[in-house]
């Protein structure tokens, strides 16, 4: 039996990275177009920032692809919101849907948005030493609720994968997370959003139906 090495990495909360990870996901704002309701708030964000300006970035060990391996890392969020808009990550389901996640707030004030393949939504807070547990067969979005840089650990299943479509399919995810007025936030209705079809979700359900 060949046995992998074992690793140390450093949660550098500063920086918002895992020191030592070796690999890095960089998602700019010009990525991120289509994400937000408000399109000409978006264009304006466009202009002042630049679109190569990082909206969100992941430092990751991913040690193998394998089942039953894990996957490690820590994301960086800039704070901000789009229009009313909290800033958030694209968002996915897993690519195998039943796979979990679980990340722990290391700094900043963050939210975790979910959403079922039928449609029922979650709201998780996280704040520094808060673990948030993500279910198989959820669909995950983190969002900057807060002023700062929102800093987060995960780990989840190595062969988990992602697959962004689901949302884009439907429109978006059900809810947004938006400015309630006063600098909280409240999720209200994404008008373009439809349900997935019940075959739909059957098939992402699998054989666990
Ligand atoms: O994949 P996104 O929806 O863009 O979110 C960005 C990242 O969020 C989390 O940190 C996940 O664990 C990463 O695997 C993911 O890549
Ligand atoms: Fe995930």
């Amino acid at each position: 039996m060949r046995l992998r090495e074992p690793g140390v990495f450093t949660v550098d909360v500063a920086a918002g990275e895992l020191s030592g990870a070796a690999t890095r996901y960089r998602k700019t704002f010009g990525d991120l177009a289509g994400l937000y309701a408000d399109e000409a708030a978006f264009r304006r964000l466009l202009d002042e920032r630049g679109a190569d300006a990082v909206a969100y970035e992941v430092t990751d060990h991913k040690p193998s692809s394998d089942a039953g391996d894990m996957i490690i890392g820590v994301t960086r969020m800039a704070p901000g919101k789009v229009g009313a808009e909290y800033f958030m990550t694209r968002g996915h389901i897993h690519a195998k849907a039943d796979r979990p996640e679980m990340y722990y707030g290391e700094s900043g004030h963050g939210l975790m948005l979910l959403e079922s393949p039928d449609g029922e939504v979650r709201t998780v807070e996280l704040r520094p030493r808060t673990l948030c547990y993500v279910p198989p067969y959820w669909i995950h979005r983190s969002v900057n609720v807060g002023t700062d840089d929102l800093v987060m650990t995960f780990a989840y299943p190595a062969d988990s994968g992602q697959d962004y479509d689901i949302i884009a399919k439907a429109g978006g995810m059900r809810r947004r997370i938006v400015d309630d007025g006063t600098g909280g936030w409240t999720a209200v209705d994404n008008a373009d959003w439809r349900p997935r079809s019940a075959a739909l979700v059957e098939a992402l359900y699998g054989e666990a139906a």
